[in-house]
C-alpha cells in the first residue's frame, strides 16, 4: 500500500456544491463562501463556470464572483469552461486553471453538454491551446466514470477511452469523476488504474458524490493507490443538474476528518473549515451535509 503523506483537496463547493441550488445565492455570499475556504487553509478552490445561463442559471454571476475574490498567494481559483465562448468570457477574469468536463458515458455527454464524446474532445481541442497559449493550467472533467444515471455501469474500458482522448488533446490533468455516488472501492479502483494509463497519480484526482454513503469508502481505496489529489464540498453541497437524485460531493470536513485521523497532512484548519461550511449552510436555511461538522458543532455547544 502507497498511502500519501500529504493530500491537496480541492474545495469545489462554490461551483459543484451551488450550481444546483434552485434558490439565487448572491454573488457576495459565494464570494465570503471561497474567502472561508481559503482562510480554512484550501490551496485549490473551483469557484464557477462559464456554461450557458439557460442551462446553469445560478452560474450566471460567474463574472461577479471572480472579480470579487481577494485573492490569496499561493491559492489556485478554477473554473468550468465547456467551449471557446465560456473560455474567452473566463480569460478576461484570469482563473488559475479552467476545466473542460468530459464523460465515460455517451448519453451523460449529451444531457450535460449537448454532445457526443467525440464532440466534446473536438470542442474542448481549441479550449485546452488557448488556455495553454495564455499560461493557463488545464484540467478535464470526468463524469461518469463508474456509472451513469442513464446507461448504468459504465466499465473501466470506456475510462481508459476518454482518459485517453483528454491526453491526446493535451489536458494536463484529470478527476475521476463519481457523478452519481453510485461506486464502491473496488469499481473506483478499476477507473483510477484505467486513467492511470495515461496519466501519472500526481496528475490524478477523486472526486466522489456520496449519493450512497461510500464517497469517503472510495477516498480510501484511491489513497491506497497512491492518489493523493481528492475533490470535495464544503458542507457536502451539491448535486449535478444532469444526474437526478445525485447528492453533493463528499463534504470536505468529513475528508479532512478522515485524513486527519490517518496522520494525514492537508494544511487545512478543520474548525474554520466547519464555521465555513456553517456560515453556507445558514445562508441556505438547511443544517450541513457534513457528519463531521454537525458532530464536531454539537460538541462545540457542549
Ligand atoms: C455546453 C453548452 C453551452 C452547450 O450548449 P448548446 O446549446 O449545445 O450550445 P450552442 O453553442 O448551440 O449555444 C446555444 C446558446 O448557448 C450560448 N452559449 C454557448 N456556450 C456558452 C457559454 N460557454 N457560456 C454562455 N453561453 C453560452 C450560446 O451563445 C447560445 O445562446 P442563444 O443564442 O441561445 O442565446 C450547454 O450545454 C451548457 O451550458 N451546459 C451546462 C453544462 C454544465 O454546466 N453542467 C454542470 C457542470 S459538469 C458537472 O457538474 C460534473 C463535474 C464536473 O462536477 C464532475 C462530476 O461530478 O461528474
Amino acid at each position: 500500500m502507497n498511502i500519501p503523506s500529504k493530500v491537496h483537496l480541492i474545495d469545489v463547493g462554490p461551483r459543484d456544491g451551488l450550481q444546483n441550488e434552485k434558490q439565487p445565492v448572491p454573488a457576495a455570499v459565494k464570494i465570503e463562501l471561497v474567502h472561508r475556504l481559503q482562510a480554512a487553509g484550501l490551496k485549490e478552490i473551483e469557484v464557477t463556470s462559464y456554461v450557458s445561463p439557460k442551462w446553469v442559471p445560478q452560474m450566471a454571476d460567474n463574472h461577479e464572483v471572480m472579480s470579487g475574490i481577494a485573492r490569496q498567494t499561493g491559492v489556485r481559483y478554477s473554473v468550468l469552461t465547456p467551449n471557446l465562448k465560456g473560455f474567452e468570457a473566463a480569460l478576461l477574469d484570469r482563473p488559475d486553471e479552467i476545466v473542460v468536463f468530459g464523460a465515460a458515458s455517451e448519453a451523460f455527454s449529451q444531457k450535460n453538454i449537448n454532445c457526443s464524446i467525440a464532440e466534446s474532445i473536438e470542442r474542448f481541442a481549441p479550449v485546452v491551446a488557448a488556455a495553454k497559449a495564455a499560461g493557463i493550467a488545464v484540467r478535464g472533467a470526468m463524469s461518469c466514470t463508474v456509472g451513469c444515471p442513464y446507461e448504468g455501469e459504465i466499465p473501466p474500458e470506456r475510462v481508459d477511452y476518454l482518459a485517453g482522448l483528454m491526453k491526446g488533446i493535451g489536458v494536463e490533468r484529470v478527476d475521476v469523476a463519481d457523478t452519481i455516488g453510485v461506486g464502491t472501492p473496488h469499481k473506483v479502483q478499476a477507473a483510477i488504474e484505467a486513467t492511470l494509463k495515461h496519466f501519472p497519480i500526481a496528475q490524478v484526482s477523486g472526486h466522489f458524490h456520496d449519493t450512497y454513503g461510500q464517497a469517503l469508502s472510495n477516498t480510501l481505496a484511491a489513497l491506497e493507490l497512491g492518489v493523493w489529489n481528492f475533490q470535495s464540498s464544503v458542507a457536502g453541497l451539491g448535486g449535478c443538474p444532469y444526474a437526478k437524485g445525485a447528492t453533493g460531493n463528499v463534504a470536505t470536513e468529513d475528508v479532512v476528518y478522515l485524513l486527519h485521523g490517518m496522520g494525514i497532512e492537508t494544511g487545512i484548519d478543520l474548525d474554520a473549515l466547519v464555521d465555513a461550511g456553517q456560515f453556507i449552510s445558514e445562508h441556505l436555511n438547511r443544517p450541513s451535509g457534513s457528519r463531521v461538522s454537525r458532530a464536531l458543532l454539537a460538541k462545540r455547544q457542549g
